[in-house]
């Protein structure tokens, strides 16, 4: 499972806005350095189309896809140097395969630190930048001495040379518009500011002007490198804990619609290129993650190991389709189930069943 990093200075509301989106309990609290160790959960990614296959099946069990996300401790200025809990901080970050930046907007006197969301992205991608300024410069060195008796790594120390450059000027590489020839050479990096990103504006709840303004804000900061969401996160937890019913009806009562946890895990998925197929009927109906572009053998494979390897063929039908038929039985009587062989690029949406022989 794909895994989403919430990262963000002390109290930006990181370990709120975790709690609303897996159910989890950790502790919150106003002052700095609440979480000193990463802590995981996974999101599910609501999808509406989700219920109405269930319905239609009358399923015992309904099962969503889902997101891990990796609560990590809070970064002060001065970490990529080792100040606050630079190190364990910087460790957290580099497991995770997105950042979603934690940015804080709302205003609470009992809650230390500032609520300036653009300073606070500025800050995080400072000590992110000099991280991995620190970790190219040591390779950059080695590598073009290597260069000097191996013709072979030039290329390399040019891709080596062009990233530098971009985080010396203190740009991060995720809005750097760098050389895709290099790509290959970068991602053997492993650096922090390589990763895609979304940002997450924590703001005052019942406050929609003040939320639309930070938002923009953010946006304009982030230059279109990443999506940014407001979201007032400490309501959002407090939602989290309330029965299903009663949650949609606060967030619906509030005008937040299908609140935090529907937008982040949405678009932390757009973010991480992961689709959704569906298979459905009377015991479970289920989503499935995937990655776009993945052949039918190869998401059969995600349900188990058996069925692709003994991958015969799929049944083929868009959610959408089958909905409106109103039954798979039906789907098949009138030849809209497609058969697809191991060459099919499933789409997002798909409802599959898998034919095999193991
Ligand atoms: N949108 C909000 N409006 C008002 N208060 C908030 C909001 N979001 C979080 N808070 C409050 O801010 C404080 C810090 O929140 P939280 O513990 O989630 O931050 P954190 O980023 O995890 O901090 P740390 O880095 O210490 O782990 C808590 O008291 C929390 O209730
Ligand atoms: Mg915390």
């Amino acid at each position: 499972m794909e895994r989403l990093g919430l990262v963000g200075l002390p109290n930006a509301g990181k370990t709120s806005l975790f709690n609303a989106l897996t159910g989890a309990r950790a502790p919150v609290a106003p002052h700095p350095y609440t979480t000193t160790e990463t802590s995981l959960g996974v999101a599910s990614v609501p999808d509406e189309r989700l219920g109405r296959l269930a319905e239609m099946s009358r399923s015992r069990k309904v099962v969503p896809a889902g997101v891990q996300v990796v609560d990590i401790a809070g970064l002060a200025a001065g970490a990529s140097q080792g100040e606050g809990l630079g190190n364990r901080f910087l460790a957290g970050i580099r497991e995770v395969d997105a950042l979603c930046l934690v940015l804080r907007a709302f205003e609470d006197p009992e809650v230390p630190g500032e609520s300036d969301p653009v300073a606070a992205l500025e800050a995080l991608e400072l000590e992110l930048v000099l991280a991995d300024l620190a970790s190219v410069e040591g390779q950059l060195e080695r590598r073009r001495k290597q260069a000097r008796a191996d013709k072979s790594l030039q290329r390399e120390v040019a891709a080596l040379e062009e990233v530098h450059e971009a985080l010396a000027a203190g740009t991060p590489l995720y809005r750097a518009a760098l050389d895709p020839e290099g790509a290959d050479a970068r991602r053997g990096l492993f650096l922090l500011t390589a990763k895609p990103v979304l940002a997450v504006v924590n703001v005052t709840e019942g406050d929609p002007e003040g939320a639309a303004r930070a938002e923009k804000a953010v946006g304009e900061a982030l230059g279109g490198a990443g999506e940014v969401l407001a979201v007032a996160a400490r309501l959002e937890a407090e939602a989290a804990e309330l029965e299903e019913a009663e949650r949609a009806e606060l967030l619906e009562g509030l005008g937040l619609g299908a609140g935090a946890l529907a937008r982040v895990s949405a678009a932390a998925y757009r973010l991480l290129g992961r689709r959704v197929f569906f298979t459905t009927g009377e015991k479970e109906t289920r989503a499935w993650s995937f990655r776009a572009g993945a052949s039918a053998p190869e998401c059969a494979g995600v349900i188990h190991s058996d069925l692709q390897r003994g991958f015969i063929r799929a049944e083929v039908i868009p959610a959408e389709e089958l909905l409106a038929i109103g039954s798979w039985q039906r789907a098949k009587a009138e030849g809209r189930v497609r058969l697809e062989g191991r060459d099919y690029q499933v789409a997002d949406g798909d409802v599959l069943e898998i034919r095999f022989n193991v």
